[in-house]
């Protein structure tokens, strides 16, 4: 007997040649498909591709707008902030005079009055920031920004207490208190001015829309689908009754970094708790949200430690990741969990066609948002390809860079798998650097102390895996090297994006050899959607066959070992020829420095 096909199934067709979405057998997917209605707000297709690379600075000035703050604010923008301002001003006062009126009586009726009141004001209020048209218009056109979907709200141009409650206007009063508490909390954030990606996802969400974003690394995303949760969540009863939010990260590192965002913007706002799901963790259903990885969480809901039947706020953070093989099948078994009303946020910087499509056909008559170029880096990454010839020729290369100068800290160094990491960590860390490695070998003390102590300074070189390639912010990155080239072009966006974010500037070098040219156009490409310069006989190699790709994205390549020291081959042809072999001199001990706290432990 065929039962209907799961997601697994449909992704795994899609993977092994061409996409063959069977919509008709997913009873959800063919419900998207009659009702998505499909109304463009703005031009959908991408940038063309020629005349990209030339108009490169324009590119980046205008990339840099993620981020509002930018110099090029239009006249409509200014005119309707000095409103707004106005229109806060008013708000203060109504504020006053809810308080009182909060403090004079319990009165049910006078809550009731209250609450039409306070939906009726922040309406108003917010209609005081309405752009028109073609303002709103000219607005995305300038921050390129492309919205599709029915029935799409205008983009919210301030974090304005008025602007978050009016999304979710049918709360009442007590959902006022709590916008105020996260105006507070954005400002004390130093978040002047939305993000493109939160203008246009924050009124969507605030109205219960479904969600599927595509902006670059560094945009604001997290912020974008945090907001609008703390305003949707309920505060309930301290009695166990099972999380309402549920935010999903492809790592523990990216779900770990998601709670101390929640936290900040959550301070102050009474029964809103948000934690990290661990396999010791009591209760979790007390928590009003929850953020995991999808293999926790599945294993959690198998062992009936989870209800998920009242999540009504579900996110998946770098949503192309978790549609990849590996993660799908537990991100089908927990989108199936959480019941057919829930609302679906998808976020990421990435969205290839194939994986589009299949989040789409989870997705309710989403509103979607593409900020800048899809599947291109952040404007704000300076990025350059170096040739190595050789593998032995990216020590000297690296070597080079950080005599040069070249290699600000702190730095990221992506390599391709754990041993190769623990292999570049032992050539480094002779010669004093700061330096210190992070892979899934560790023990997660080690890689939350490693984390810890990079985001403190006290590691300046920080030796990484695809681990850290999606969504972890630190702030101060100023450089990240490949040494070892990416396995595909999204892998090469994410990793690059671990700088340049928030508006910073940031530089990206990556190593390529002989053997990685065959890859190279893909990357080549990426960087020139970006705005960079790329010499023009890289775009036109080969392009590598769609079999190519998916091999070289599930076996990276086969890399001679990172060492200084001979082969041993070479060292039993040095003992008998020479004598004792170089490696009988004892080189100091090897230890990361965090060890240490491990064996103390
Ligand atoms: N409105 C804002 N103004 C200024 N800074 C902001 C704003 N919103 C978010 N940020 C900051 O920008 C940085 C990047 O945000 P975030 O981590 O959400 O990026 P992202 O788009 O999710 O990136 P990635 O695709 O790599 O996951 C963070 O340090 C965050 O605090």
């Amino acid at each position: 007997m065929s039962g209907p096909r799961s997601l697994t199934e449909d992704v795994f067709s899609s993977l092994v040649g061409g996409l063959k979405f069977d919509k008709n057998a997913n009873a959800l997917a063919l419900d998207v498909m009659r009702k998505r209605p499909r109304v463009e707000n703005e031009k959908s297709k991408d940038e063309p591709n020629s005349g990209a690379a030339k108009n490169g600075d324009n590119k980046r000035k205008s990339a840099l707008d993620f981020f509002a703050a930018g110099p090029a604010k239009t006249a409509a923008a200014t005119s309707k902030k000095q409103t707004s301002k106005k229109s806060e001003a008013k708000r203060k006062d109504k504020t006053k005079s809810k308080t009182h009126a909060d403090s004079d009586s319990d009165d049910d009726r006078v809550e009731e009055a209250e609450t039409e009141k306070a939906v009726v004001d922040a309406n108003a209020d917010a209609d005081a920031d309405k752009l028109s048209v073609s303002e709103v218009r000219a607005l995305r056109k300038r921050m390129r920004i492309k919205v599709r979907g029915s029935d799409v709200r205008d983009p919210m141009l301030s974090f304005s207490v008025a602007g978050l409650q009016a999304g979710a206007a049918a709360a009442g009063p007590a959902l006022r208190e709590r916008a105020q508490t996260i105006c507070e909390n954005v400002e004390r954030s130093r978040y002047t001015e939305p993000t493109a990606i939160q203008m246009e996802s924050l009124p969507a969400l605030l109205a219960g829309r479904d969600l599927l974003g595509c902006a670059p690394t560094g945009s604001g995303k997290t912020a974008a689908f945090l907001l609008p949760m703390l305003m949707r969540l309920r505060t309930r009863p301290t009695k166990v009754r099972g999380p309402e939010g549920l935010i999903i990260a492809p790592t523990r590192e990216l779900a770990a970094q998601i709670v101390r965002e929640f936290e900040k913007l959550a301070l102050g706002i009474k029964g809103l708790r948000a934690a990290l799901l661990r396999k010791g963790i009591k209760s979790p259903g007390r928590f009003d949200a929850l953020v995991t990885t999808p293999e926790r969480l599945a294993a959690m809901v198998a062992e009936k430690r989870v209800d998920l039947s009242t999540v009504h706020y579900l996110v998946l953070d770098e949503a192309d990741k978790l549609f990849e093989m590996g993660f799908l099948e537990h991100v089908d078994e927990i989108i199936n969990a959480c019941g057919p009303e829930t609302q679906r946020v998808m976020v990421s910087a990435t969205m290839p066609p194939q994986i589009e499509e299949l989040a789409q056909s989870v997705l309710r008559d989403p509103v979607e948002v593409v900020v800048g170029t899809k599947n291109a880096g952040a404007a704000t990454i300076d990025q350059k390809l170096i040739f190595a010839g050789q593998e032995n020729g990216k020590m000297t290369g690296l070597k080079q860079l950080i005599q040069d100068g070249e290699l600000t800290p702190p730095t990221l160094i992506f390599v391709q798998t754990k041993e190769r990491a623990q292999q570049l960590f032992e050539e480094l860390v002779y010669d004093g650097y700061k330096i210190d490695a992070i892979h899934s070998d560790r023990t997660q003390q080690q890689r939350d102390d490693v984390v810890r102590r990079f985001r403190a300074g006290q590691v300046w070189i920080l030796i990484c895996t695809e681990l850290l390639g999606r969504g972890i912010d630190f702030k101060g990155v100023r450089c990240v090297v490949n040494y070892d080239f990416p396995t595909s072009a999204v892998s090469y966006v994410h990793r690059i994006g671990r700088t340049g974010r928030a508006n910073q500037l940031g530089k990206a070098y990556t190593f390529f050899t002989h053997d990685d040219i065959e890859f190279l156009r893909p990357i080549a490409n990426v960087m020139r959607l970006s705005g960079c310069e790329v010499p023009d006989w890289m775009l036109k190699l080969r392009k590598p066959s769609s079999n190519e790709r998916k091999a070289m994205q599930q076996r990276a390549p086969k890399r001679a070992a990172i060492s200084s020291r001979p082969s041993a081959k070479k060292r039993r042809k040095m003992a008998t020829k020479d004598g004792p072999s170089r490696d009988n001199k004892k080189r100091p001990l090897k230890t990361h420095a965090s060890n240490k706290s491990e064996s103390d432990a």
